[in-house]
């Protein structure tokens, strides 16, 4: 019997590859519904405008980066330790990368994985946790283009994975090598530190706060220390709206009250980008020190972590066999990725387990 092609794509965020691409990458963010959920044209002129004026921001913290940003390698590398596992699993399957708001775009991408002409596609957002300005807004992209591409095989997605075992396994090894290193004469206090979002978009029903809480619960049950200090704080703010807290500044200022040395866990990225490598690792750094804060130990992205990539195939099979729990009840929210028992469903016990 011949095994089935499996296009497998996997969706990021994206950043610039070049100063040139600053400007025009945040034009496409800001000209996201999801993130400025304005009509047009006005989406389209305000965008234009906020873009023009984060671009000098923008532009300062890629070029301490080299101009660019180092996301879609960082992707690249992850597709093919993915793609090694599965094909060494028995897969016949091809991992392609697809950015949201730099290239390659859905556009591209979906002409590339027709050109395959695979017999399934699975869609595998890099994003744990589930959030309308992220996963949902790069699986609608992705819808579209697909059908532009004559792209008709069948698809399955996979919506979000806060929980899933390897993750939580692979963030809290790293963890653990980060407590190793820090002063045990010392109290630490871990910060569990993800990119937050405005208020009014958890408002509206957005699960990614209480899916970040998830995630966190379940590497501290990983790691496996009982009394371990810790808290879940927001990153990365950008824009005139009330976001999420606590923020990372405010608990920065209450472990240098409390004379505490920090562990920073980037809780919500998997990769390394401008947001781990210039916010958690100089600017954040600096106000800590600024603060008094005797030690700064930041926590790399689990990456290519084999255990994370482990997971990432995990979910790939449990998606290809068709696992997912049981129907959600009537009258019940569905999956925005039609996933039933998803853990995105405020009613399954990933979201009321107690913290
Ligand atoms: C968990 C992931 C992310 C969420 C949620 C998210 C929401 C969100 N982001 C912005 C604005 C910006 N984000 C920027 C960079 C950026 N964001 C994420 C992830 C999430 N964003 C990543 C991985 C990156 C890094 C890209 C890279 O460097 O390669 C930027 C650009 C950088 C900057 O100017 O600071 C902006 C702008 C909003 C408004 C938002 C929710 C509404
Ligand atoms: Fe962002
Ligand atoms: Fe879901």
């Amino acid at each position: 019997m011949v095994s089935a092609r499996i296009a497998v794509v996997l969706f990021n965020l994206g950043g610039p590859d070049s100063p040139a691409a600053v400007r025009p990458f945040l034009f496409n963010l800001f000209n996201d519904a999801a993130i400025i959920g304005l009509p047009q044209p006005l989406r389209y002129l305000i965008a234009s405008l906020i873009s023009r004026r984060r671009a000098v921001v923008a532009a300062e913290i890629y070029a301490r980066l080299g101009g660019s940003s180092p996301l879609l390698a960082e992707t690249r590398r992850q597709a093919q330790a993915l793609q090694q596992v599965l094909r060494d699993g028995g897969l016949d399957a091809t991992t392609f990368v697809c950015m949201r708001y730099w290239h390659p775009m859905s556009t591209q991408v979906a002409a590339a994985v027709a050109a395959m002409a695979p017999d399934l596609v699975l869609l595998l957002p890099l994003y744990p946790q589930f959030s309308t300005t992220t996963t949902a807004s790069s699986l609608a992209d992705w819808r579209q283009a697909a059908a532009v591409a004559g792209l008709v095989a069948p698809t399955r997605t996979v919506c979000c994975y806060p929980t899933q075992p390897g993750l939580a396994a692979a963030v809290a090894d790293l963890l653990a090598t980060a407590l190793a290193s820090t002063d045990p004469t010392q109290p630490t206090r871990v910060l569990f530190s993800a990119h937050g979002l405005p208020k009014r978009v958890v408002a509206r029903g957005d699960p990614y706060p209480w899916q970040v809480a998830a995630t966190t619960r379940a590497v501290v049950v990983a790691l496996g220390r009982s009394g371990l200090d810790h808290v879940v704080c927001y990153q990365s703010r950008v824009g005139p709206l009330e976001w999420i807290g606590p923020s990372i500044e405010a608990e920065l200022e209450r472990a240098a009250a409390d004379a505490v040395q920090v562990v920073v866990v980037p809780i919500a990225f998997v990769s390394e980008h401008s947001e781990t490598l210039v916010e958690l690792d100089v600017d954040y750094r600096t106000r800590a020190d600024a603060l008094g804060i005797k030690g700064y130990v930041r926590v790399p992205t689990v990456s290519c972590h084999p255990v994370f990539i482990d997971g990432l195939a995990a979910l790939v099979q449990s998606a290809l066999s068709g696992a997912g729990g049981p129907a959600p009840a009537s009258g019940r929210r569905l999956c925005p990725a039609d996933q039933p028992g998803c853990p995105c469903l405020p009613s399954t016990p990933a979201a009321t387990a107690p913290m």
